[in-house]
């Protein structure tokens, strides 16, 4: 997950290759629930992990099921007949799907409870489903605004005598997350008499009701629905856990790489882009996505639980849509019209106003930074295309803390002018898809300006690791610490009994190209055992400094070393990574500082590890290390002749971060692009 403050995502070109997708929101926050209110244990498989999932789970949690997770299985024991914790303060972060149904079961089990969200959630409306609970007899009260969260639920006596008699009344038309609620939760109450809702209104996103519908089912409870007006569930209900159920991925997670399947150039020697965990005959009703990817020009085929999407029609064609049953993955289409012959216009999408944010203005403002020309209505979003590949623009994009946002503008980096998208708080997508980035550069490839790569090469002890490692951090780049390559081989020639020298170089240049080298999570593994400390040592620095001076080496590390080039960007760290391994880099840092200075810095890392070195000795082996490394005949350590020089020997590390990253920032288009 990328936690940044934003993501850059340069220019793609073309995609391929095949993506498992997490489990879907709606499946697994419905089948928690359900889970929760049968008897004994429920194995849920592929459970989505995610923020929506982890509000309602945490909530199962506080009211008494039992939880555990194995090996990709989640166990769930339910409440059943116990009676759940009577008083607690539950917070459903923005999960519609946790917060909407557990207003409705809490109400309808008896207890004391408060029900509150992030900021935004105390915007979404949930009056109707309160209005119907209130009709019910149900004792909730608004504790902020009226008609929206936070609400308590003062039911500590236990629940009062229910209004069963006539059919429960429920407006459809704000959220069909209301009816869901009710749905799920009075089975609770069908014991003696059947109980029947009925929907004032016209009931939005039905789909959604299918997935609850078919859900209650596989739990025991058949409802009757009646036209989608009245629904019967009936007396003598009670919730039966299936035992073991699964959970299909995700079908409007899959929307962004259908999408991505229809834009992109299939890669050389893929076709198209394969989907699995979800398939034709899912049971979600954004499955339908795939029918107007269709129409706009995508060749989709597959079976039950995959799908196969191909780049046919180019340009895609604009369609004009009535979304009402694809509210989520509609917004996915907005940006498949960047790529579109004409204007598209999305219709029946008001729901769209009272979610995450206001997506309709949320949609309309960021495609128009793009580029495109957009008109919005109370219900409708039109988007014609920016005119000419000239007319795209390097645009920031705002996401609004809504995960859908930030997953189908990356989409927009296949933008014909060759433009990087800036994605800003990529971590919202961990609402529903935590690694939706990792995800989707698994499977694209960067147009012809390449993976971007910062070069920070320098002196020992010139705090280049250490700058380097926050620049990645703060990017979200990946790290190339080139010294640990030469560190470990040098580790790895005296683990094999070699001395370091000239009659060597062949084997160490061996050891090098076939050891087994990774870097995870800031630690440094070879053949499975941490090396980082041991590579750490004076001892280990001496012995790279002699590896690093032998050319059969460094010839050896140079296709290791070009493979840390993967999206959505590079630091590398080094002593010729701008003059020799990435010379076309658009960014080259020569970072020095004094002797004097780095001597020090070097007695301070040692006196933290309690090793008292005298900082005479220190200066003179640095010396001795600088004068070896800018002699020496392959690579010289030597600045680059595009490289900035920037001298720390009187910056705080943040400081020489922070001008690292104003000097990359210079070089985005985006600043300039929002200026303009
Ligand atoms: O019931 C569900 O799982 C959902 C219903 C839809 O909401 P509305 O009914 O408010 O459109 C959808 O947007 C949401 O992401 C999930
Ligand atoms: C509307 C959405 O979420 P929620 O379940 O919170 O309503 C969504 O995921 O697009």
């Amino acid at each position: 997950m990328y936690s940044t403050a934003f993501l850059d995502i340069p220019a793609l070109a073309s995609a391929g290759g095949s993506v498992q997708l997490p489990g879907s929101k709606s499946i697994s926050n419905r089948v928690l629930l359900l889970a929760a209110l049968s008897s004994g244990t429920t194995a849920v498989h592929d459970l989505l992990d995610s923020d929506d999932t982890r509000v309602m789970l945490d909530a199962l949690r506080a009211l008494g099921c039992q939880v555990a997770l194995a090996e990709g299985t989640t166990r769930i024991t339910g409440l059943g007949d116990a009676r759940p914790a009577a008083a607690l303060s539950l917070f459903m972060g923005n999960a519609g799907t946790a917060m909407r149904p557990l207003t409705a079961a809490l109400a309808l089990l008896g207890g004391d409870y408060t029900l509150d969200g992030v900021a935004r959630m105390r915007e979404r409306p949930i009056g109707d489903l309160v209005d119907a609970l209130r009709q019910l007899g149900c004792h909730i009260d608004y504790l902020g605004t009226e008609g929206f969260p936070p609400l308590r639920i003062a039911q500590g006596a236990g629940v009062p005598a229910l209004a069963l008699d006539r059919p429960v009344r429920v407006r459809g038309d704000v959220s069909s997350q209301f009816l869901t609620a009710l749905l799920m939760a009075l089975p609770l109450a069908a014991k003696s008499q059947d109980v029947v809702i009925e929907v004032v209104g016209e009931l939005i996103s039905k789909p959604y009701i299918a997935i609850t519908l078919a859900l209650l089912a596989r739990f025991g409870i058949a409802v009757t629905n009646e036209n989608w007006q009245r629904f019967r569930i009936p007396a003598g209900s009670r919730y039966q856990s299936p035992g073991s159920i699964h959970v299909e991925a995700d079908a409007s997670s899959a929307s962004y790489f259908i999408a991505l399947g229809a834009i992109a150039a299939s890669a050389r020697g893929q076709k198209g882009i394969e989907i699995h965990g979800v398939g034709l005959n899912s049971i979600q009703g954004d499955i339908r996505f795939i029918e107007a990817a269709q129409a706009m020009g995508a060749q989709v085929s597959g079976g039950p639980n995959w799908l196969r999407v191909e780049r046919s029609t180019w340009p895609l064609k604009a369609i004009d849509l009535d979304c009402n049953h694809i509210p989520d993955a509609a917004m996915t289409l907005a940006v498949m019209a960047l790529y579109a012959d004409g204007t598209t216009v999305l219709r029946n999408i008001a729901s769209w106003r009272v979610k995450e944010t206001d997506r309709i203005a949320a949609m309309a403002t960021e495609l128009r930074k793009l580029g495109a020309t957009t008109e919005e209505g109370p219900d409708f979003l039109r988007i014609t295309p920016p005119a000419t590949a000239q007319a795209w623009r390097a645009a920031s994009i705002h996401t609004y803390d809504d995960h859908r946002v930030a997953m189908c503008f990356s989409l927009a980096a296949f933008n014909p002018a060759g433009l990087p998208v800036r994605i800003e708080d990529p971590r919202c997508v961990a609402k529903t898809f935590p690694d939706y980035f990792e995800t989707l550069f698994a499977v694209v490839q960067p147009a012809s300006t390449g993976v971007p790569v910062i070069c920070i090469d320098g002196p020992t002890a010139s705090g280049k690791g250490t700058v380097a490692a926050k620049v990645a951090q703060a990017l979200g780049y990946h790290l190339l610490d080139s010294g640990s390559i030469y560190r470990a081989t040098g580790l790895a020639a005296r683990q094999a009994g070699l001395a370091i020298g000239a009659e060597h170089a062949e084997a160490i240049a061996d050891l090098a190209r076939t050891m087994a080298l990774r870097f995870d999570a800031g630690r440094v593994l070879l053949a499975g055992v941490d090396v980082s400390d041991a590579i750490r040592t004076e001892q280990a620095g001496m012995d790279a400094s002699l590896v690093s001076a032998l050319p059969q080496v460094r010839t050896a590390v140079v296709a290791l070393q070009l493979g840390f080039r993967t999206l959505p960007g590079l630091v590398a760290d080094g002593r010729d990574m701008g003059t020799v391994i990435f010379p076309a880099a658009p960014l080259k840092v020569y970072l020095t500082a004094s002797a004097a200075c780095r001597a020090e810095r070097r007695r301070q890392q040692l006196l933290a590890r309690g090793i008292n070195a005298k900082i005479a000795d220190l200066r003179a082996d640095l010396e001795a290390r600088d004068a070896r490394d800018m002699n020496r005949s392959v690579a010289p350590l030597k600045s680059a002749q595009d490289a900035l020089l920037l001298d720390n020997s009187e910056l705080t590390i943040e400081q020489a971060v922070a001008q690292v990253l104003a000097w990359w920032q210079q070089r985005q288009p985006f600043a300039r692009s929002a200026a303009g």
